[in-house]
């Protein structure tokens, strides 16, 4: 928790909002673009959505398969909760996944809340779309990775 708190002051010290713009992405519909260059290291978004509990998150997911809007706008956490960006979420839910990505993600708890915090992995140029790995599960139905990288792995999960 103390860890916790001292990287969210710093964060919130460092975190000159960032100038991004969700616009058609290459990699797949709607991406996070970066509109002026960011140092490796910066916070560049926060996640923002609602925290669920893993029950709810599957109840919802079922729901929002249902619904066709595919797969949805949760980030999943270690512990099996979720943050879900669909209803109440911010841009982040934007950024698409890369296998050579120019950020990560950094779960932080602090009291009891989790937030989720996205940094720059290198020097990211103003026009480039913010990356992350979803490092999600390995399934048997594939999702076939469009990233583009020369190391892609071919698929998401
Ligand atoms: N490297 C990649 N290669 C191929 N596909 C990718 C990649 N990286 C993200 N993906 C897709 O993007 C979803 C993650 N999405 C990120 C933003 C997305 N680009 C958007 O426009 O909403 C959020 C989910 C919520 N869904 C709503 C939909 C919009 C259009 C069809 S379904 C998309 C993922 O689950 C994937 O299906």
């Amino acid at each position: 928790a103390a860890e916790g708190a001292d990287l969210l002051k710093a964060t919130q010290l460092k975190a000159r909002k960032k100038r991004l713009r969700f616009q058609r992405s290459k990699i797949h519909d709607w991406g996070l673009v970066a509109l002026e260059p960011i140092e490796a290291e910066d916070f560049v978004i926060e996640y923002v959505g609602e925290l669920i509990r893993p029950r709810i998150s599957d109840i919802r997911e079922g729901h929002y398969e249902k619904m066709g809007i595919g797969s949805s706008y949760l980030f999943r956490l270690d512990d099996g909760y979720v943050v879900d960006a669909t209803k109440r979420g911010g841009i982040a839910r934007f950024i698409n996944h890369s296998c050579e990505p120019n950020c990560y993600t950094k779960v932080i708890s602090v009291e009891g809340e989790k937030k989720i915090f996205i940094y720059a992995k290198r020097h990211i140029t103003a026009g480039e779309e913010i990356t992350y790995n979803y490092k999600f599960p390995l399934e048997e139905k594939k999702i076939p990775c469009n990233c583009g990288s020369k190391r892609c792995r071919g698929s998401l999960n």
